[in-house]
């Protein structure tokens, strides 16, 4: 099977999330989709809301996406959510399936950050999708890499259909309706009751749910 992992703090989901998520299933003819929360985050401060109502707002919110799911190895993990070590749990325990790790653009551009980052490329492929605001600049670390490894994803599919495809290692460049939504900002309108902008960026249910824990509200 070829798998597209979308991992997050979702803190909380949102459609940024979601739909690019589809859109990434879809143009990559994907068999499943899996969400996929951390734990402790590597590079950020431990999420507001706890790991079980971030995984219940996820349960909401991919509700009306049949080929969702949700895997959550990480959570079941007490250390940092490499995801390098993930990667390398999952090659393990799925030897037969393919891995479509997905990210914004505002990640990819720091991805030489990341723990390990360069084995990523030997344990899946990496799907980028457009953010607003992010751009890999010709002196970011990861820009030779970049250059040797882009493809679009009809490239990356004729391959594959040719059996000249990789089991991992290209970055697929997928272009994406923007969703101009972060989890930071949604926290603020919670906080602000900008209710216009949480009903544009947040599921219904998810929104219920936010209001009836009361998150996000200082
Ligand atoms: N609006 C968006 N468009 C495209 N990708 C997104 C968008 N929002 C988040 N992503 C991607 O989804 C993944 C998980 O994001 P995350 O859960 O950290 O949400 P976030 O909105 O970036 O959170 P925060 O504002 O707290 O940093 C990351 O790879 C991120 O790049
Ligand atoms: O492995 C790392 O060093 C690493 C550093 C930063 C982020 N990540 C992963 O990238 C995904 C998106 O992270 P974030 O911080 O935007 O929620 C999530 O699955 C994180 O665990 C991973």
């Amino acid at each position: 099977m070829r798998i597209g992992i979308l991992g997050g703090t979702f803190d909380p989901v949102h459609y940024g999330h979601l739909r690019p998520a589809a859109e990434v299933l879809q143009q990559l003819q994907l068999d499943q989709l899996w969400l996929m929360p951390n734990n402790i985050p590597p590079h950020k401060q431990q999420a507001s809301a706890s790991a079980a109502q971030r995984l219940k707002m996820l349960q909401l919110a991919m509700r009306p996406f049949p080929q969702f799911s949700i895997n959550a190895v990480e959570l079941e993990r007490a250390t940092l959510s490499y995801s390098v070590t993930t990667l390398q749990h999952l090659r393990q325990k799925h030897p037969n399936d393919m891995f479509y790790f997905i990210m914004g653009t505002d990640s990819l551009v720091s991805l030489t950050s990341w723990q390990r980052w360069h084995e990523l490329f030997n344990l899946c492929h990496l799907v980028v999708c457009y953010r607003d605001g992010w751009q890999l600049q010709t002196d970011n670390p990861l820009y030779s890499e970049w250059l040797q490894r882009h493809i679009s994803p009809a490239q990356h599919l004729a391959q594959l259909h040719l059996g000249l495809g990789h089991d991992s290692g290209d970055i697929i460049m997928v272009d994406v309706a923007p969703q101009p939504y972060s989890s930071t900002a949604l926290r603020k309108a919670v906080a602000t009751e900008d209710w216009q902008l949480c009903r544009e960026a947040v599921p219904t249910e998810v929104l219920d749910y936010i209001l009836a824990q009361q998150l996000y509200r200082n």
